[in-house]
């Protein structure tokens, strides 16, 4: 945090000189009492006219100081919390797959976090520089008056700092069971919104909204008592603040009796007295808080800022000319057992590969792999004999696409979802268009490329999201696509003309398919039946059918469970079109 708060040192010196001219004025305000009184009592000789141009002079410094300071903190805020945000979103952006957060805990620490760290952190720096100028200040004019009261204003004043010292680590517990709460409550929040119509569709509003009246309950008890303690809190440091105050009024009218001080210097004693009494109270919660929150910004620090960037790892530029050679490859998730074991196999430039197998064989691990979302497998991937290790992240995600199973789409144009805010050309966009088969699509909107899509707006049907993954990949004229499961959750015309669409692309293509119909499947030059991890067959569809092995098993079941689908829709045909 003291990085970005270092980087607007000009704003940070304008709001630290701005406070210290409050804290003067404020402290003035002591001495045009006394002079008031003093005139009144007759210690003075001043005349009305004087008293009240001190007093307007008085209240337009206070004016103008006071604007100046709350808008230059204003400022420092914004800017400060404007970089530490961008940090943020950019580390979490550069993270890895594996060290990535998930949406919620984004969300949570944006929202939440952030907003306890400007509040609790950045204000009370301020805060903490305002109170000790004025501290200092009223100290100051206070030993001017009267030595024996700065002496017992100095023994006293330790109490309100020292009693609440007490009870940092239990006020700073309380916090972060509060803001853990608060995340759970987010990501409920969050799974409510995103699984509206499966709630609605099952009727368990009830049960949820019981759920989420638990999971509040618990977030506003840990709030309760995080802010009932700090309450307390609160009243324990004002008590040993008036415990010190009144001691020492009782001193200072001793003084008054004793015709050591004038009543005006009395008056103007009391309110010093207010100024350190005040900022020792102020100053001693506003350093708990900045304990309480240095918490938050160190989770954020570990969670988030000082994640590695995947972009340190490899170097080499990506070139593709000849062939991916993977040799011995094994993976397992968290050193449990292997998802994929020991494949070697060669991938060659132009050609079209399908991949099949049973679900959890590990057929979407392996694209991943391949796509350079997972880094920590045995063996070696080769891409034109560079490990993909070895390649620039950057460099490789612009020749290498991945088409996945949910197309993601941003709140926005068609064209800025397909060009996805990089440069592209009107020819470039339309040649996209008209191979991915999205233009039908964009002539029934009247906007055409510039149609809204996304969550309340245009929401797309799956075959064209689908479309648009290939459009993207078009338009960044990938080497290499990479497609898991393109066509699932799609009617079978849709699905055949979906993986027609890919096959006839130029690039080289691996693609995870449940197309099990020969027309698709003749198409690939290669298709890779895998089981457990491995690929146990290779070859082009003839060649597989003739072995009568794995993948014959499965191309047969895939037969027989459309078959019996058939069948039943013969037999029950209202259900059949109901589901
Ligand atoms: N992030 C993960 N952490 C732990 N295990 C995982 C993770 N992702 C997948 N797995 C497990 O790895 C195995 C292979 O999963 P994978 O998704 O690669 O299979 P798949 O062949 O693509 O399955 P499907 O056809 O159903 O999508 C499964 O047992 C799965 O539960």
């Amino acid at each position: 945090m003291k990085k970005y708060i270092q980087n607007h040192k000009l704003l940070l010196t304008s709001s630290v000189i701005l406070v210290i001219f409050i804290s003067i004025t404020e402290a003035f305000q002591a001495i045009l009492f006394q002079t008031i009184v003093d005139t009144a009592t007759r210690n003075y000789n001043l005349g009305i006219s004087t008293l009240a141009m001190y007093t307007i002079i008085f209240l337009i410094a206070v004016f103008v100081f006071e604007s100046l300071s709350k808008i230059s903190n204003a400022a420092l805020n914004t800017s400060v919390m404007k970089d530490y945000k961008y940090s943020i979103i950019n580390s979490f952006l550069s993270a890895d797959n594996k060290s990535k957060l998930t949406s919620s805990e984004l969300i949570s620490i944006m929202n939440n976090d952030v907003k306890v760290i400007e509040d609790s952190y950045l204000n009370n720096l301020i805060n903490i520089a305002k109170d000790l100028f004025l501290f200092v200040i009223s100290l100051f004019l206070l030993f001017r008056i009267n030595i024996y009261l700065t002496l017992s204003i100095l023994v006293f004043g330790w109490v309100p700092i020292i009693v609440p010292q007490l009870f940092t680590k239990k006020n700073q517990f309380l916090k972060g069971k509060h803001l853990e709460n608060l995340e759970k409550s987010v990501n409920k929040i969050k799974e409510i919104a995103q699984g509206f119509e499966v709630i609605k569709g099952f009727n368990i509003e009830k049960k949820i909204a019981s759920i989420f009246s638990t999971i509040n309950k618990e977030a506003e008890q840990a709030k309760f008592k995080s802010d009932a303690f700090k309450g307390v809190l609160g009243a324990i440091s004002i008590v040993s603040g008036f415990l010190m105050f009144f001691v020492n009024v009782l001193i200072a009218t001793y003084f008054v009796i004793q015709g050591d001080i004038t009543i005006g210097q009395m008056m103007a004693a009391i309110q010093l007295m207010n100024y350190i009494v005040n900022p020792l109270i102020s100053l001693s919660r506003y350093f708990t808080e900045i304990k309480s929150v240095s918490k938050v910004i160190s989770n954020i620090q570990d969670k988030i800022l000082n994640n590695n960037s995947i972009s340190s790892l490899g170097k080499n530029e990506f070139s593709f000319n000849n062939n991916i050679e993977i040799k011995g490859l094994t993976y397992s998730y968290d050193n449990r057992d292997e998802v994929i074991s020991n494949i070697n196999y060669e991938f060659e430039k132009g050609k079209k590969y399908a991949i099949v197998g049973e679900s959890g064989c590990g057929k979407t691990t392996f694209l991943k792999i391949l796509m350079n979302q997972i880094n920590d497998y045995q063996g070696e991937i080769n891409i034109d004999d560079i490990e993909i290790k070895e390649i620039d992240p950057k460099s490789y995600y612009k020749k290498v696409t991945l088409v996945q199973q949910n197309v993601f789409m941003f709140k926005d144009t068609l064209k800025n979802n397909i060009c996805l805010y990089n440069e592209c050309t009107d020819e470039e966009l339309s040649k996209a268009i008209r191979q991915s088969g999205l233009a039908k699509t964009i002539r029934l909107h009247e906007a055409g490329v510039e149609t809204l899509v996304g969550e309340g707006k245009v929401e797309l049907s799956g075959g064209e999201l689908k479309r648009v993954a290939i459009a993207r990949a078009l338009i960044k004229d990938a080497d290499i696509i990479l497609v898991d499961e393109a066509t699932s959750a799609l009617d079978k015309i849709t699905a055949h003309e979906i993986e027609k669409t890919l096959i006839n692309l130029d690039s080289t293509m691996i693609a995870i398919t449940h197309q099990m119909d020969e027309t698709t499947l003749s198409k690939y030059d290669e298709i890779l039946a895998m089981k457990d991890g491995k690929i146990v067959e290779r070859g082009n569809l003839k060649e597989l059918l003739d072995n009568k092995g794995h993948f014959y098993n499965i191309y047969n079941k895939k037969i027989n469970d459309l078959k019996d689908e058939i069948d039943f829709a013969l037999e029950n045909p209202n259900m059949a079109q109901g589901g």
